[in-house]
């Protein structure tokens, strides 16, 4: 290896301490890498592989960082910031160089770095009891939910991949986990946290983020704040700096909300993820102004409410809006005016804001006064209660920042004239220097003769005037050379000198001076954050109230009433995603008292059922967010918990076969619905044997409607298990319509009382373009089964059985 030079030295030693992150190792206007870090940057980012001293060398321009940076991420990167810590002309030797910031995709405060609605990090530990105690946050806001489960290790990753965290922190004792998580998503950001980040000593590390706040009071165990106080050393660690910003942590699952599991929340479809974007509850709700807004519309989503008062105060909201057209209109209209101030706040809170983020704030904070004037003289006149409008801080950036600063702190741009004297004067000879340049030159011009004779200034020579070869004999004595181009001769000469020399002294100057007054204006800030988080809480608040009522106006929705029993009757409900995306949408009832709660429900493939089920569950979820409804009239009970298994997958990583998969779903709500939950099943049993199938599904049904009282939809194949309702009172059949014609069969879409006659797989493969030879044999094999299994001559025996009776279980103590 070729030797190493002072600054690679400086590097190395540097990279040492980081050697689980790229270093970008700042050199002048550009972000350096070297040696194997090189290679693997200028792979990723597709740069130019240099060499210096025989050294691998990529570098990228310090101004396009954000650009790589996020690119370095997504490639499951940490990446090392190594800033100069002087400027170069004050530097004696080697100028100081420090890293001042980790980066990873759960610590990016950068604005067009972040995915707007989802930047949320886990860090998971086991504790001594073998429950899972999770911390889950968003840096960039501050948000912070903590929780206790009892997961199985297959339940563990499938709460990890499918709440598309973007980052995963995981204890000494979990490492493992890591390559299986890997195996599903490659790019997730992963690290295994050493033990003493789980420091005993954790209520100093609260305190020092929280102040005073009494932490027992919120209900923690000490194992979940061991695991909280372990996340802000992280951040600590990474960041280089106490986290103030965030809020107070909430409990994951508690008993003001419904706590919809992961396969809920995917199969009613109500987040997006990469494949369902545009096609989910959310994007059809989101009527929002604010990033701060969708966010807030995401949570409702995944936690809707318990409390009848509380869902009926949110509806209340709503539906003032509703009514008042201009109110909600006017509204839309001051609300696009306000910005992220919820992240700007973060940003200020760690002195990384910039001038645009203070604009954006001051922009946010000018239409406050409007909404809060507009909100008093409606029927919401109470909205903002006693929230503070910090009008005071509109006035401090207003008197401290230019209109149009730009972001580049130091050049003088940025702080108003009228704040330092100092820097006006600084700046004035700063600025004035141009046409000090040309007075200078057409004095010189003058004296000399010399016609073309040209002031002027660079970057690196200084100050000089210029002039042609031709005429260089005759400048005066007192000209000094300074540099020799090829048609012209550059000279300096004293009073020149003098004014350079200024000239950078002021400039140095503006620098420390607009930096230094920029800084004292985010910490004065700074002491505001947490009001302007309270302010931005009620904004986004009102922001997603306003949109249900929106989106409730343009389609056509309902409010909801809600009954204390199961009393349910949704009247030409609709599913409101699938009713955007078809050309004709038939809606359909649901009807069920206390005695009727179960509702087996049967059609061929394709006819609808599965939407049906979706709808049920979605209208519910809608209703317990406080949202109008997509139906002509709904009475609903308010549940506790939404189970769903629908659909069929495999479980790749512990080579969990469907039907295992599918039965683990299952035992996971027998555990865990209650009376007052909702359980929708669609076509469980499918994925072994028909006989099997047909049993276990008709076991699962008599001990959810016999036992646990769910409201329940099942829809399935299986006719057969329709007879239950012959058995049962209280299990009700129905099925959807179709109309057989010569030509084969058409779906109708609508729900009615009985049983499907055929299960019409065979005309699904028909209509899918089988050959027609498939389609005939298709139909003698099934003549000849069903006639040879008779299954419901056998089961039409269950009549004479009396009634099974099971047990209550007690303790169902499981969370997830
Ligand atoms: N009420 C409705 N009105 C209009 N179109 C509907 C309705 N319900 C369903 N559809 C359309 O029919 C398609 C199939 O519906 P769905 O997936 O619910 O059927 P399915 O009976 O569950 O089928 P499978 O048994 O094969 O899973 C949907 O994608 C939708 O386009």
């Amino acid at each position: 290896m070729a030797s190493l030079t002072p600054m690679i030295r400086q590097y190395l030693e540097i990279k040492e301490q980081y050697k689980d992150a790229v270093l970008l190792f700042r050199l002048g206007d550009f972000y350096e890498t070297f040696f194997e870090d090189a290679k693997r940057v200028s792979d990723i980012l597709q740069i130019v592989l240099t060499n210096r001293n025989g050294h691998p060398m990529a570098g990228i321009p310090y101004h396009a960082l954000d650009n790589y940076l996020k690119k370095l991420l997504e490639n499951g990167l940490k990446v090392a910031i190594c800033e100069q810590l002087e400027n170069p002309e004050d530097a004696k030797g080697i100028i100081k160089r420090e890293v001042t910031r980790i980066i990873t995709p759960g610590t990016i405060i950068e604005e067009n770095m972040l995915d707007e609605i989802n930047s949320f990090s886990l860090l998971i530990k086991k504790n001594d009891d073998r429950k899972y105690i999770v911390s889950i946050f968003d840096f960039s806001t501050g948000e912070v939910y903590l929780d206790s489960f009892e997961f199985n290790e297959s339940e563990l990753i499938d709460f990890i991949i499918s709440s598309n965290f973007v980052q995963i922190l995981l204890s000494e004792e979990l490492k493992d986990l890591s390559k299986k998580i890997k195996e599903i998503n490659n790019k997730i950001y992963i690290e295994s946290l050493d033990e003493w980040y789980f420091s005993k000593n954790y209520k100093n590390q609260l305190e020092e983020s929280y102040g005073s706040i009494d932490f027992n009071i919120l209900g923690f165990s000490k194992d979940e704040l061991i695991t909280f106080s372990a996340v802000l050393k992280y951040l600590e660690v990474t960041q280089f700096s106490k986290v103030k910003h965030f809020k107070i942590p909430k409990r994951l699952k508690t008993l003001e909300y419904m706590y919809i599991d992961s396969n809920t929340v995917t199969n009613l479809g109500l987040i997006p993820s990469n494949e369902t974007k545009g096609k989910t509850l959310y994007d059809i709700l989101k009527k929002t102004k604010t990033p701060m807004g969708n966010r807030l519309l995401r949570e409702y989503l995944l936690r809707p409410l318990i409390d009848k008062n509380v869902i009926e105060n949110r509806l209340n909201n709503v539906e003032i809006m509703y009514k008042d057209r201009l109110l909600m209109n006017e509204l839309k209209e001051y609300l696009s005016y306000i910005r992220d101030i919820d992240r700007i706040s973060t940003r200020i809170s760690l002195l990384k804001a910039t001038p645009s983020d203070i604009l954006a704030l001051k922009t946010s904070l000018n239409a406050i006064p409007y909404i809060y004037e507009l909100l008093e003289s409606s029927e919401l006149s109470n909205f903002f209660e006693d929230i503070n409008l910090l009008q005071n801080i509109k006035e401090k950036i207003n008197n401290t920042l230019f209109e149009n600063a730009n972001n580049d702190v130091g050049k003088g741009f940025v702080i108003k004239e009228g704040v330092s004297k100092e820097l006006d004067e600084y700046r004035n000879l700063s600025f004035d220097i141009d046409k000090i340049l040309k007075e200078i030159e057409n004095k010189e011009k003058e004296k000399t003769g010399i016609t073309k004779l040209k002031v002027g200034r660079n970057k690196i020579y200084g100050f000089y005037v210029e002039v042609s070869k031709t005429q260089a004999n005759l400048v005066p004595e007192y000209y000094i050379r300074r540099q020799t181009l090829t048609n012209n001769e550059r000279f300096i000469f004293e009073e020149l000198k003098d004014l350079e020399k200024k000239m950078i002294i002021a400039e140095d100057k503006i620098r420390k001076i607009e930096k230094k007054l920029y800084l004292e204006l985010l910490e004065w800030l700074n002491s505001y954050t947490q009001k302007i988080k309270k302010l931005s809480d009620k904004i986004s608040e009102l922001d997603v109230l306003r949109s249900f009522a929106e989106i409730s106006v343009l389609n056509n929705y309902v409010r909801p009433t809600f009954t204390e029993n199961k009393k349910s009757k949704i009247m030409q409900g609709r599913h409101p995603v699938v009713e955007k995306f078809s050309k004709e949408y038939t809606s359909n009832d649901f009807d069920i008292d206390n005695e009727n709660f179960f509702i087996i429900l049967t059609g061929p493939n394709m006819s609808g059922k599965s939407t049906y089920l979706r709808q049920v569950g979605i209208i519910s979820v809608m209703a317990q967010i406080g949202c109008f409804v997509p139906a002509k009239k709904a009475l609903l009970p308010i549940y506790d918990r939404i189970f769903t298994r629908i659909g069929a997958r495999d479980d790749i990583i512990t080579g969990k076969s469907t039907f295992l998969m599918e039965m683990l779903e299952m035992s996971t709500i027998l555990n865990n619905a209650t009376k007052n939950s909702l359980v929708l099943l669609d076509e469980v049993g499918r994925g072994t044997s028909t006989l099997d199938g047909i049993s276990v599904a008709w076991a699962i049904s008599e001990y959810i409607f016999q036992v646990i009282g769910s409201i329940s939809i099942f829809a399935t194949h299986y006719t057969e298990l329709t007879m239950m309702a012959d058995i049962y009172e209280g299990v009700t059949t129905k099925r959807v319509k179709v109309l057989e014609t010569e030509n084969g069969v058409i779906f109708l879409h609508k729900i009615e009382d009985g049983v499907s006659d055929n299960s019409y797989g065979i005309e699904v493969a028909k209509l899918a373009g089988f050959p027609i030879d498939i389609i005939t044999r298709s139909k003698e094999v099934l003549d000849l089964i069903s006639n040879k299994i008779d299954l419901e001559n056998n089961l039409k025996k269950m009549k004479n059985v009396k009634k099974k009776r099971y047990k209550v279980p007690k303790g169902q103590i499981k969370i997830f």
